[in-house]
């Protein structure tokens, strides 16, 4: 047990028993992935006692493996947290098989490219507000974001906005992701699925089963009392034409039951969050460390929009340069740089490898997105190398297995079914910062210095976000300024569709504010 075997890929060596568990990265797994990657190659297994785990860490490798046979690799590993959190049935998580197919058929209902033009005004009210709030108070653009994330899901899926921060369910959201967080950290519990025997030990030895449950308890709070407010209009005929108000009324046509439209709902707001967020938090703090990057957009978007109007989504095709300053977010600060680990259903090789069925598949996104034969400088954010040429690679490179530009979202049959979404939300913000702010290094005030900012401060986990960090954000002009009041003001009754039942402090919050 834990030797490698002759078939397999090669990798690092193991020890009797372990393996490499002893090895095994506890977090931050990517970036000794990628070290191992240069030695190892673009394909290499780890030996974690008696399973094997595969990483890969090329276009090649990702399109034959992950896409070409992806009825095989859309499998997810065993995960008895995932199991006893929400009874294998978070879509993120869950195994290959017919309440997966259910939740995914009935995810692409709203998340088709054609079903996300119609939630295309809430992204544009929800931006507004996003530039409204970072023109009132920008040392909170951290939490801003946050908010935006959440409430553009929040009233996509549940008819429901949080108009602020401090909103009870995108407190009680943000409370319950953390725990959620904790509970799947890599590494911080022993490997219970490795282990089996684990499973027996009693709770009071094993702190991993109290977190499960408290993540159970907030998580259905939050998600089936949602249900029920969806539920309740359904009934008294009070809808506001929210995605789980359809589902409710469709439940036998897609064959969900409560347990299933609780989770559906529930991996909706917990896949549209943090992720945009991270994303946006992230272009904030490269934007921040790479000025000459900002003036180039302020040029382009100068030049397109001027300072007498907003940008819409119509202008993504005019303008290049930010299309390609999302592209270089994603490839130097991808959201999930492991994406979420594949199992394969059979047996595959690969350049003459075996990986034996059921092994863990990880797609080191992070690894590919920095590998210096591929990019030139890959630890520099430089949009521009995306305006030479559609890959962002370097010249004369032969980029036939580059056949999309979304691997930051994952690979095959479990490819986010967000991303249309996503991509709207990442394309109006990105324009809108660049269109409305600078953003520059905050000054000490003790020693008027800049304070610096870390690019590599992030937090660990599946899903990496920078720590929080200071930035000084200002608006370009008085004019840009009036243009967002104006704008906010004029998003109002798309708001008031989703504002039934806030709490009195909300209501207050947007009376004062709207006054
Ligand atoms: C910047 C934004 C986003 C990024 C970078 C992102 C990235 C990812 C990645 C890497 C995966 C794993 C894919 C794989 O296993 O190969 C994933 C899965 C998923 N994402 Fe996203 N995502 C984003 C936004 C969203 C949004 C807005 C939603 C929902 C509205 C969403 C819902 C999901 C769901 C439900 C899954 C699980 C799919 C499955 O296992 O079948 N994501 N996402």
């Amino acid at each position: 047990i834990g030797s490698r075997e002759p078939s397999l890929p090669p990798g690092p060596p193991t020890i009797p028993l372990l393996g490499n568990l002893n090895i095994f990265p506890a977090e931050y797994a990517h970036y000794k992935f990628t070290v191992w990657a240069r030695e190892y190659g673009d394909i290499y297994s780890l030996k974690i006692g008696p399973s094997t785990v595969v990483v890969i860490t090329s276009m090649g490798a990702v399109k034959e493996l992950m896409d070409r046979r992806s009825g095989s690799t859309a499998d997810r590993p065993p995960h008895y947290i995932a199991d006893n959190v929400s009874g294998g049935l978070n879509m993120v998580l869950a195994r290959y098989g017919d309440e997966w197919r259910i939740l995914r058929k009935t995810a692409h209902a709203i998340l088709s490219p054609s079903a996300v033009t119609a939630h295309l005004p809430i992204q544009v009210a929800e931006a507004t507000q996003l530039m409204y709030d970072l023109l009132k108070s920008p040392e909170r653009f951290y939490n801003h974001i946050r908010r935006y994330s959440n409430s553009v899901i929040m009233s996509v899926s549940y008819g429901k906005r949080c108009p602020r921060y401090e909103t009870r369910e995108t407190t009680s959201f943000f409370e319950a992701q953390h725990l959620w967080e904790l509970a799947l950290e890599p590494g911080a519990h022993p490997p219970i699925d490795l282990l089996p025997f684990l499973r027996h030990v009693p709770r009071r030895w094993a702190p991993w089963k109290i977190l499960c449950d408290k993540t159970r308890k907030a998580q259905r709070e939050l998600y089936f009392g949602l249900l029920d407010e969806c539920n309740q209009r359904v009934q008294q005929g009070d809808e506001n034409g929210c995605y789980m108000e359809e589902i409710i009324k469709r439940q036998d046509e897609f064959g969900l039951d409560r347990e299933l439209r609780g989770y559906l709902g529930g991996v909706m707001i917990e896949g549209g969050s943090d992720t945009t967020s991270s994303f946006l938090q992230s272009l904030v703090l490269l934007l921040t460390a790479y000025p000459e990057v900002q003036r180039k957009g302020y040029e382009e978007i100068d030049r397109v929009i001027g300072d007498q109007r907003v940008p819409a989504i119509d202008d993504v095709p005019d303008l290049p340069y930010i299309q390609a300053i999302v592209k270089e977010t994603h490839r130097m600060r991808p959201v999930a740089p492991l994406a979420v680990p594949h199992a394969n259903r059979e047996a595959e090789t690969y350049k003459g490898h075996v990986i034996p069925k059921g092994s863990t598949i990880f797609m080191n996104t992070w690894g590919i997105y920095h590998d210096p034969d591929v990019y030139e400088d890959p630890e520099t954010f430089n949009p521009d190398r995306y305006m030479h040429n559609e890959h962002g690679t370097k010249a004369n490179l032969d980029t036939s297995n580059f056949n999309r530009a979304d691997i930051a979202f994952g690979s095959g049959r479990r490819i986010c079914p967000g991303m249309h979404l996503a991509n709207n939300s990442l394309l109006l913000n990105t324009m809108n910062f660049i269109w409305a702010f600078t953003f520059g290094h905050a000054v000490d005030s003790r020693t008027g210095q800049p304070i610096p900012v870390d690019l590599f401060s992030y937090h660990k986990g599946i899903l990496t976000a920078p720590k929080a960090f200071q930035c000084k954000i200002t608006c370009r002009s008085l004019r840009h300024a009036q243009i967002i009041e104006k704008e906010f003001r004029k998003a109002i009754p798309t708001f008031e569709r989703f504002e039934g039942n806030l709490s009195a402090e909300d209501e207050a919050w947007l009376k004062a504010t709207r006054q």
